[in-house]
């Protein structure tokens, strides 16, 4: 993929985040989901791409755009995967709370793993724990191993998880081993990258969360130099079912990066929507103006470059319905 759709990846994120950045605290997600999802949709239109989505906002049934195996892009230019969430953290921006983000990443043709909406387990680290960790060895010898790598002594280890029952186990077991844990109440694509970042002060992403979202983050550590494991977890016979029908022979089997994103030519692009950890959230200035933070990467040259963008919001035609 040519480097300038690295730029045109931003304009699609910015314009999902500037239109649910006006539900922000307004109560109502589906609005909030329902706006970024238009605008991304009509920008990435512009992009030129033979885009196809493989994680989206549903089933084509289920979801009206950016639904599994629509096609996206002005349809010329390379035939790339595409995957979205125009608003990762629908709950953050109803409720007006921190780290909700508009992300993209493509990547050339087949090479992104078609996740099923399900829940997957995950591990995520930054480059410095990259390939010294297994998905599937107890959580206790993760910990240990991760502090003698990180030298360190397991009281300043800094754990993030979802908080959220299905943790209980997991949080008392990270309790037991005298780790720091920082918890999250949604997002946890932001959640997953965080250990890539020196400055977030977080070493691991522990714990289960959406299926779809953790290729997104895996894109993202590619990008990062970090590593990223997960492992479906089908609830149920029909969701084991879907994983076969999906093309994924053993649903058990712990994935790493080279399953989930099986090449280096992948872009990766998020935007802040409310205010989060590595990208401020949207600011409405005077003068019908607003400045949105994104991030883009490549993973072929591990550029990261942040863009801060100030938008005349008159001139953007997908915002006038919201
Ligand atoms: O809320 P659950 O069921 O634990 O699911 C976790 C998933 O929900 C999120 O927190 C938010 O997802 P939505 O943006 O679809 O609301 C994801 O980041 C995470 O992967």
């Amino acid at each position: 993929m040519e480097r300038e759709l690295a730029l045109e990846m931003v304009r699609v994120t910015e314009a999902a985040a500037l239109a649910s950045a006006r539900w922000m605290g307004r109560g109502n997600k589906h609005e909030a989901d329902g706006a970024a999802t238009a605008a991304m949709r009509a920008m990435l239109d512009t992009v030129s791409v033979k885009g196809t989505v493989v994680i989206g906002e549903g089933e084509m049934d289920e979801a009206p755009m950016l639904y599994i195996g629509e096609k996206v892009g002005s349809g010329s230019g390379p035939e790339v995967d595409v995957a979205v969430d125009p608003l990762e953290g629908t709950e953050l921006v109803a409720k007006g709370l921190n780290n909700s983000l508009a992300v993209l990443a493509i990547a050339s043709k087949g090479q992104l793993l078609h996740a099923p909406d399900m829940y997957m387990q995950k591990l995520a680290t930054g480059p410095a724990l990259k390939g010294m960790l297994r998905l599937d060895d107890p959580i206790d010898t993760t910990l240990r191993l991760a502090a003698t790598v990180l030298r360190k002594p397991m009281s300043d280890v800094t754990v993030m998880v979802l908080e959220r029952e299905r943790h209980a186990d997991l949080i008392r077991t990270l309790r037991e081993s005298g780790v720091r844990i920082q918890f999250l109440s949604d997002g946890d694509v932001a959640g997953a990258m965080a250990p890539a970042f020196e400055e977030s002060g977080i070493d691991l992403y522990v714990g289960s969360g959406g299926a779809p979202e953790g290729v997104l983050a895996a894109a993202a550590l590619q990008c990062l130099g970090g590593d990223f494991q997960g492992r479906l977890l089908p609830g149920s016979d029909a969701e084991y079912e879907r994983c076969l029908q999906m093309g994924i022979p053993d649903p058990n089997k712990v994935l790493g990066l080279p399953e989930l994103v099986g090449t280096d030519d992948v872009i990766f692009a998020a935007t802040g929507i409310t205010p989060g950890q590595f990208l401020p959230g949207v600011r409405y200035l005077s003068g019908q103006r607003a400045e949105t933070h994104s991030l883009v990467m490549r993973a072929r040259t591990r550029t990261i470059r942040t863009i801060k963008a100030q938008h005349y919001l008159p001139n953007k035609p997908y915002l006038q319905n919201t």
